[in-house]
């Protein structure tokens, strides 16, 4: 299978992911043929009752979390990414299998070998093209996801700023796959701005 259609979008909650999920999606669609827009959890009717289930139980043990994220990770990749990939579509996805490694390793605490075989052994160990991590000024993501619509916050965006700085830091050390690191220049850039240097990169790599 080749993946090098296949994109995806890392960063802590709040980063801005989505906004430029939406952005790189239009320009794709009109200068680099059919995008497929998907997101983690979630992506099948699966992964969407998933998501559902794992943000209202905030009290899952840590592997059972994890376990039930690389099941969903596998289903979505057979059933959704690999048959698009297969007809020629760019495939973008908000959050894949660096979330893993960052939320249930770096933040919960599970090795990242034990991460890798239940990947491996779930057949859900699936490096991506390329990889966007848009890092995040931690005082900036954190009053965006305290922000939020009070109907559209789960307990995972009550979380503290210690842990959006946590999440930052492990997003830095993580190396896996072909990672583009997008930093913002300063505490106030816009997502006009943050567009700017996604539009850099992504030239390059649909060039080559
Ligand atoms: N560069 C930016 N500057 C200011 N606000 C931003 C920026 N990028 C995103 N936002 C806003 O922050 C909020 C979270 O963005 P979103 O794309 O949903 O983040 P994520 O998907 O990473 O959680 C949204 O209200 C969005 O409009
Ligand atoms: C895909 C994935 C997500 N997550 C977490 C990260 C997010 O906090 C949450 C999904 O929430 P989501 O709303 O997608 O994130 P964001 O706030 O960035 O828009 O699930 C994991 O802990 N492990 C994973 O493997």
């Amino acid at each position: 299978m080749n993946v090098k259609k296949f994109i995806t979008f890392e960063g802590g909650d709040g980063a801005g992911k989505s906004v430029q999920i939406q952005k790189l999606y239009h320009r794709l669609k009109q200068e680099h043929g059919p995008v497929y827009v998907t997101r983690e959890p979630g992506g099948t009717a699966l992964g969407e009752t998933l998501r559902t289930m794992i943000l209202r139980t905030p009290d899952l043990a840590p592997k059972s979390l994890c376990a039930l994220f690389i099941a969903a990770r596998h289903h979505h990749w057979a059933q959704v990414i690999a048959p698009a990939l297969a007809q020629g579509f760019w495939v973008l996805c908000d959050r894949f299998i660096h979330s893993t490694f960052v939320y249930q390793g770096g933040i919960g605490g599970l090795d990242f070998e034990f991460i890798q075989l239940l990947h491996e052994q779930l057949e859900a160990y699936i490096i991506p093209g390329l990889t966007f991590v848009l890092q995040s000024v931690p005082t900036e993501s954190y009053a965006r996801c305290q922000r939020r619509d009070s109907s559209q916050k789960n307990y995972l965006d009550q979380r503290n700023f210690s842990i959006h700085c946590a999440v930052e830091k492990a997003y830095n050390d993580l190396s896996l796959g072909n990672i583009v690191r997008i930093a913002p220049g300063n505490l106030k850039e816009t997502e006009e701005s943050v567009w700017k240097s996604f539009q850099h990169y992504l030239l390059k790599e649909c060039s080559e």
